[in-house]
């Protein structure tokens, strides 16, 4: 149902893996681009590192070094239009229902185009906008933040990750007569650009030196139910990922490949 293109670490502004001859010219705007976006994602874990006064405030940011080697991806994404997918009805799941597995993801949309639902605490799909109220003119949407299960994981369910979707257009809430946010529609080919924030991969995820982390514990069955991926079961960065990875594909075998994770 769609299409991607993950890159991994750059170093000296060039890849480290074979990149596509197109967006081979673009290397290095590309490598800035990453590192932008790895800088806010520390700055962000800074903001939650100081919410839940944890000390030191930089906890979570310096388990974040961006010289270290990492799970973190920049992934390019493309959803063909429904005509171009024959079997596709109104509501076809452009890319399944899952939650990230890092720390904090940051998604980048275009106007206009919808799709992204997110799963609401009664169990149903609200829809996402892209421009959400008092955004509309502002020149560029705003950056959407996710937590990922590894925070989730880390904070004990303090901090949750979202399960989510993108569809061509379904029943939910915040959606007009055809299903779609107003102003944003599903008929054209969809773009997005996400980063996945990842801790090195040697980080131990050690309990995070935080009353409110600590309190929360007792919350955690509720915190998590539903999402046996943050649950606490591993010992650092790396050993989650590949946790993830591993239940991903074998899931993705069981449902002959319909299923997509992250
Ligand atoms: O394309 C989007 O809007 C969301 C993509 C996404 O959730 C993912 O790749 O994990
Ligand atoms: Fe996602």
């Amino acid at each position: 149902m769609h299409r991607g293109f993950n890159f991994g670490a750059f170093t000296d502004g060039k890849a480290t893996q074979p990149i596509p001859n197109s967006v081979e010219p673009h290397e290095a705007d590309l490598a800035t681009f990453r590192d932008s976006c790895h800088k806010l994602c520390r700055k962000l874990l800074l903001l939650f590192g100081i919410g839940l006064a944890v000390d030191p405030p930089s906890f979570f940011t310096e388990a974040h070094s961006p010289d270290k080697a990492s799970g973190s991806i920049l992934r390019f994404l493309y959803y063909p239009p429904p005509n171009a997918i024959p079997s596709a009805q109104e509501v076809d799941v452009r890319a399944g229902a899952h939650s990230d597995y890092g720390s904090v993801t940051l998604l980048f949309r275009l106007k206009g185009q919808a799709g992204l639902e997110i799963l609401t605490p009664t169990d149903g799909w609200a829809a996402v906008p892209v421009c959400p109220p008092g955004t509309e003119k502002d020149p560029l949407p705003p950056i959407l933040v996710n937590i990922g299960d590894l925070l989730s994981y880390w904070t004990n369910g303090l901090l949750r990750s979202t399960v989510h979707r993108v569809t061509f257009a379904s029943s939910g809430a915040n959606k007009n007569a055809a299903g779609l946010t107003d102003g944003e529609s599903t008929a054209d080919p969809r773009y997005s650009i996400v980063y996945f924030c990842h801790p090195a991969n040697d980080t131990p995820l050690t309990a995070v030196p935080s009353e409110c982390v600590h309190n929360s514990r007792s919350g955690l069955a509720t915190a998590n139910a539903g999402n046996p991926y943050a649950e606490r079961k591993v010992l650092t960065a790396e050993e989650h990922l590949k946790m993830r990875l591993q239940a991903t594909y074998l899931e993705m075998y069981n449902n002959d490949g319909h299923e997509q994770k992250e």
